[in-house]
């Protein structure tokens, strides 16, 4: 049997408020590449409460997507455990919804069509018309539905990922730098709309980003991982409510001990 829709998202209420405990706990990981084993996480531990949004800073190649991947069940860690609300992740859900950098949308598909994949998938299509029609609206695409991605801008595209995992009320969202190929104006409205969206819909959210303002904005609280192995080297609670300034002087500040965290010049 199809899994049901929570019966608030069924109703076409939007938004629904769930969300899940993450525990991650002493987690290591290897890949094996090239008959070599690749260590990637070192005992990685980190609890996020449910609706929390939490931000994961670090350098390149650190770790940080797999993290998220593991959060997803897309993968198992090689020793330790990541749990959803106390119970081991051991495989994908429309619970946990991971969104990437590139829409990935389907080109043969309009945005109607792409939105409602997961849906289809769980062959839920025909009770959720009306939820692919409210989701498509907070998410300001309801003029374009019948779009292709080729008429997209990089702005809208990402709107409709954004819609295509939200149509399946997901608990947890794991969001791998999903504004990194967007111009700044567009990506700060995006910022903005993602906060929107979190705050409505209360998701736990868990968000990859290269951009330490980005994650000042947004977060409760931000982890910075070292180097790969990736460790746990700093965490920063974030105690300033939403709206937040840029030029805040508290997140100035913080922004500053972070950088330093990560072995950069503050002026930079
Ligand atoms: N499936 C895989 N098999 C082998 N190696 C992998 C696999 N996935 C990732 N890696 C390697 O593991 C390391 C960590 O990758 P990951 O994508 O988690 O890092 P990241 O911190 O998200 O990187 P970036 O910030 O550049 O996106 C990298 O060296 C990557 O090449």
């Amino acid at each position: 049997m199809a899994p049901a829709l929570s019966q608030d998202a069924q109703n076409q209420d939007l938004p629904v408020s769930r969300s899940i405990a993450l525990d991650i706990e002493k987690v290591s990981h290897r890949y094996e590449r090239d008959g070599r084993q690749l260590q990637v996480l070192d005992d990685v531990s980190l609890k996020i409460e449910p609706g929390e949004f939490v931000a994961l800073l670090g350098p390149s190649g650190c770790g940080k997507s797999t993290l998220l991947r593991l959060a997803a069940g897309l993968e198992t860690a090689t020793s330790g455990d990541v749990l959803e609300d106390g119970r081991s992740i051991r495989a994908p859900s429309p619970d946990r919804i991971l969104v990437f950098q590139e829409a990935t949308l389907f080109p043969w598909r309009t945005v109607r069509a792409n939105v409602a994949i997961g849906l289809e998938a769980r062959g839920l299509i025909r009770e959720s018309e009306h939820r692919i029609d409210d989701v498509l609206k907070l998410v300001k695409l309801e003029g374009f539905a019948d779009f292709y991605p080729h008429q997209l801008s990089g702005g809208m595209a990402q709107r409709a990922a954004l819609a295509r995992a939200l149509v399946n009320d997901p608990k947890l969202l794991l969001l791998d730098e999903p504004f990194g190929k967007l111009d700044s104006l567009t990506r700060l409205r995006m910022q903005n709309e993602l906060l929107d969206l979190w705050k409505n819909a209360g998701f736990t959210a868990l968000l990859v980003t290269h951009d330490v303002e980005e994650a000042l904005l947004l977060a409760d609280r931000v982890i910075v991982l070292s180097d790969r192995p990736a460790s746990i080297v700093a965490e920063v609670r974030v105690e300033r409510p939403h709206p937040r300034r840029r030029d805040d002087a508290e997140l100035i500040a913080l922004r500053g001990s972070i950088l330093e965290t990560l072995g950069i010049s503050h002026d930079v």
